[in-house]
This record gives C-alpha cells, structure tokens and sequence, in this order.
C-alpha cells in the first residue's frame, strides 16, 4: 500500500462499474498485505495482514498484485504466487529485469500469466503497444525518455535554474523515485526498464547486466547551455537498437535535436519512440511515475488477466512478445562497439595551437569534426572551453581520441563526452 498500491486500489473502487463491464466480471481487492495502510484510502471492510504470505497463500484469490518493489521479499511473494497457480501483476521493473527468465520460466510451466506494464513508462501501454500492436514489424529501435525522476530533475534545472539536490528531493515527496533514488539519476532504473524493452522489441532473453548505464549526476549547467547553442537538448535516455551484429543497450545522457518531440518531453513526462520497418516511426507519451498513471497500467493488467483466464495458456501474448522457445541468439554488443556522434567539451590553455593538436588528434582517429565553438572568455586559470560535434564514430576510437587529449598539456582535467542522437 505504497504509492502504487494506495494508487491502484482507489482506481479500481473509483472505477469498478467501468471496469466490471469491460472484464466482464468484477474485480475484488480480497485481501492487503500491508505494513502501513495508504491514508489516501479508504479500505471499508477490505481485510488487510502484514503477512505477505498469507495473501500469497490463500486459496480464494486468483491474483496477487505485487507493488512492494525490489528483489527480495518482493521474488519470493512472486515465485511463491506462481507456484500457487495464481497470475501475477507487478510493476518491478528491477524484479522483472533481473529475475524475469526465471519468473517466466515458472509461470509457463504453471500455466499462469505475469503481467508488467507498470514496469515500463508508468501509464503509458508502451509494452501492450510492442507486443501486440506492432507486432508485424521488426523493431529497428526504441529510444525513450523512461525515468520521470531524472526528466524531472533535467527539466527543473534547465527552465528554472534549480539545484539537483533541491529538485530531487520534491520528485522524493511526489512519489516519483525508487526507493533508493540513486537507481533514478545512475541510470539504472532506466537500464531496468530498457532491459524489458529490448526484449519485447527484438525478442531476446533478459539481459540486464549486459547494458551500459550512465547517469545524469555529471552533468553541468555550460553542457546544458552549449547544447541549446548547438541547436540540441541534453536529455537522458535510454535506446536499443538492432544492429547486424547485435543489439545495443545502452542508458545515457543524449544531445537530441531540439525540434524532436523527444527533447520537449518535460517534467515527470516519458516518452518511448518505437521504430519499426512497417509501420515507421511512432510516439507514445504520458505519465512515467506517479499513484495513479501507474496505477492505470497495473488495473489494465489486471483486466488482462481477469479476460485471459479462459484461454488455452498455450496461446497467450507470450511474456516477452516471442514464444519463449523461439528467443534469438542476437548478442548485446560491449558499448566499445556501439557508433553515434559525440559531444566534447574541453578545458584547454589559452595558447596558440591547441585547437590544431586537438583537431590532429580526432583525424589520425578518423573522427570528423561537425561544429566547434572556441570561447574567448577566460573561465578560470587560463582555461578556455572548447565544445565541438563530431560525426558518427566507434566509441573506442572516440574512448583511444579522448585519453590522447586528457594526456595533452594544455588539456586539463576531464574531458566531457555526451553522445548524440538524431533519432532519425
Ligand atoms: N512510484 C511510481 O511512480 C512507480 C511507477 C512505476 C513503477 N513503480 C514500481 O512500483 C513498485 C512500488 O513502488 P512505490 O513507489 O509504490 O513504492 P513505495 O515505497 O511507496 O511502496 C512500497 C510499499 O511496500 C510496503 N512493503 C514493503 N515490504 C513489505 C512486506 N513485506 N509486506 C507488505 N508490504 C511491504 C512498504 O511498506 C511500502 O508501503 C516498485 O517496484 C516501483 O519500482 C513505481
Ligand atoms: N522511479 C521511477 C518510477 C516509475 O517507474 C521513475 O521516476 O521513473
Ligand atoms: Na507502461
């Protein structure tokens, strides 16, 4: 009875007639388990425990709504449901990417169905949308804004100058973040749920521990304002994309255009855009976080669930969009391998011939250089920026660019790397 959970059980009272006349049977909450009751519910005479288990175990219920987060007790209250013959409903986006082949595995053995859209992108149906709506396409990539928090953190620092620490802290009290919010601005909430994506979109088994994270907390307010000068937004996203030697899964900050409707996603807003070779490119927006955007894909599962329960389980949406027998073998390429144009910014001495050393060492490399902007100003200790745009080049070549620049003299400190997207 958490966020979500306070989330989903007023929406089902609120809308039980509505929701009745599309499952076609009504749905009851016919137990809680709950260490504290949601003050923004009112339960009337719902029983509730602080025994999960005894709701994972009794034999009235055909549902168990897992909103507890996590993999631990939150593992066990699953698996345990699935070997008690009743359907799932989580939105654990951590549970599912970590321990997901193993649920499935379980679950198509038992019979049962596990239903996660709230894992993803909040409200939005992003994985009703692949699974089903798109699935005569092959899935070229994804690429979506899908952690509220860290868009929210973005958003409020760039259009109102707020600090991350002050911003973060509000997304804590509107229910936004995880409950440990360095998986929010690490990236890692993101690499859960990019996890799920692609393997909806390309049909591969879970693998988590093969994408690249990168979070938002290095980020700088010049990097901000050198993007806007470029014509870019920076925005945090995650992109899976198929290529002829695998797939990439990657979470990273990303200069967008700024005409892209991705880059005017703002606030707590996510947005996944889908490309796939019928049908082209597609948009889905909407509440990623938040009681009742979430609870809106949790009671949608539910409905699912409740309208599935009399068809053969050996015809069902399976779990990860593919029959689970028929997974590929398409590798998750080491992010060494992956191309996209680059962002650099460098602190460099104000003497003559910098900027030709630099420019030398980006061509012996084969990495072209797209724009440059040399300020005059002075910034500190004699340092001047340099921020330029590359074009498309491996990221280990750009990894090899970026240590021969740091080893120059007039070079100091790190140097920023942001990639590029056109999403194009
Ligand atoms: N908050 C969101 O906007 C959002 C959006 C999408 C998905 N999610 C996911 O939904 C899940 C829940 O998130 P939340 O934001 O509601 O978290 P929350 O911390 O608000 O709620 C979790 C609840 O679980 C309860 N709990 C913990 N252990 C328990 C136990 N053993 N028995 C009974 N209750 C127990 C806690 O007391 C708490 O009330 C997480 O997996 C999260 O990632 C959250
Ligand atoms: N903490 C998550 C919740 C939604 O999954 C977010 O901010 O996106
Ligand atoms: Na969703």
């Amino acid at each position: 009875m958490g966020t979500v959970g306070g989330g989903t059980f007023n929406v089902l009272q609120r809308n039980a007639a509505e929701i009745a006349r599309r499952a076609g049977r009504g749905i009851e909450v016919a137990q809680i388990a709950a260490r504290h009751v949601n003050p923004t519910c009112d339960l009337g005479s719902t029983p509730v425990t602080d025994d999960v288990f005894a709701v994972v175990n009794n034999p009235e219920i055909d549902i168990i709504v897992e909103l507890i987060g996590g993999s631990g007790v939150a593992k066990e209250v699953v698996l345990q449901a699935i070997a008690n013959g009743k359907h799932v409903v989580t939105a654990n986006k951590a549970l599912i990417a970590v321990h997901g082949n193993e649920i499935f595995q379980a679950a198509v053995e038992k019979g049962v169905m596990v239903a996660f859209e709230a894992s993803v992108a909040g409200g939005i149906p992003i994985i009703k949308a692949l699974r089903e709506g798109l699935a005569a396409n092959q899935i070229d990539w994804v690429a979506g804004i899908i952690n509220g928090t860290g868009n929210f953190i973005l958003t409020e620092m760039r259009e109102k100058g707020r600090t991350f620490e002050d911003v973060l802290a509000e997304a804590q009290a509107l229910g936004y973040a995880e409950a440990d919010p360095t998986f929010d601005v690490e990236g890692i909430d993101a690499a859960h749920k990019l996890t799920i994506l692609a393997s909806i979109a390309f049909g591969i088994p879970l693998q988590f521990d093969r994408a690249y994270t990168e979070g938002i907390t290095r980020l700088t307010t010049a990097d901000v304002n050198y993007a806007e000068a470029f014509g870019y937004r920076i925005k945090h996203l995650g992109i899976a994309r198929r290529t002829e030697k695998g797939a990439e899964l990657r979470v990273h900050p990303t200069l967008i255009p700024a005409h892209r409707l991705l880059a005017n996603v703002n606030g707590v807003m996510n947005a996944v855009m889908v490309n796939g070779d019928a049908v082209g490119s597609t948009l889905y927006y909407g509440a990623g976080a938040g009681a009742e955007p979430t609870a809106s894909a949790v009671v949608a599962d539910i409905i699912d669930v409740v309208r599935t329960l009399t068809t053969d389980p050996n015809n069902r949406v399976p779990h990860l969009a593919f029959q689970a027998d028929l997974l590929s073998d398409l590798p998750v390429l080491p992010v060494e391998q992956v191309e996209t144009a680059y962002y650099l910014r460098l602190q460099a001495q104000d003497r003559p011939g910098v900027l030709a050393k630099v420019a030398t060492i980006l061509s012996e490399r084969g990495i072209n250089i797209e724009s440059i902007i040399q300020k005059e100003v002075e910034e500190q200790d004699g340092l001047v920026p340099i921020i330029l745009l590359t074009h498309r080049v491996l990221e280990q070549h750009m990894n090899d660019a970026i240590a021969a620049l740091e080893a120059l003299d007039d070079i100091a400190g790190p140097v920023m790397r942001i990639r590029v997207e056109q999403l194009n």
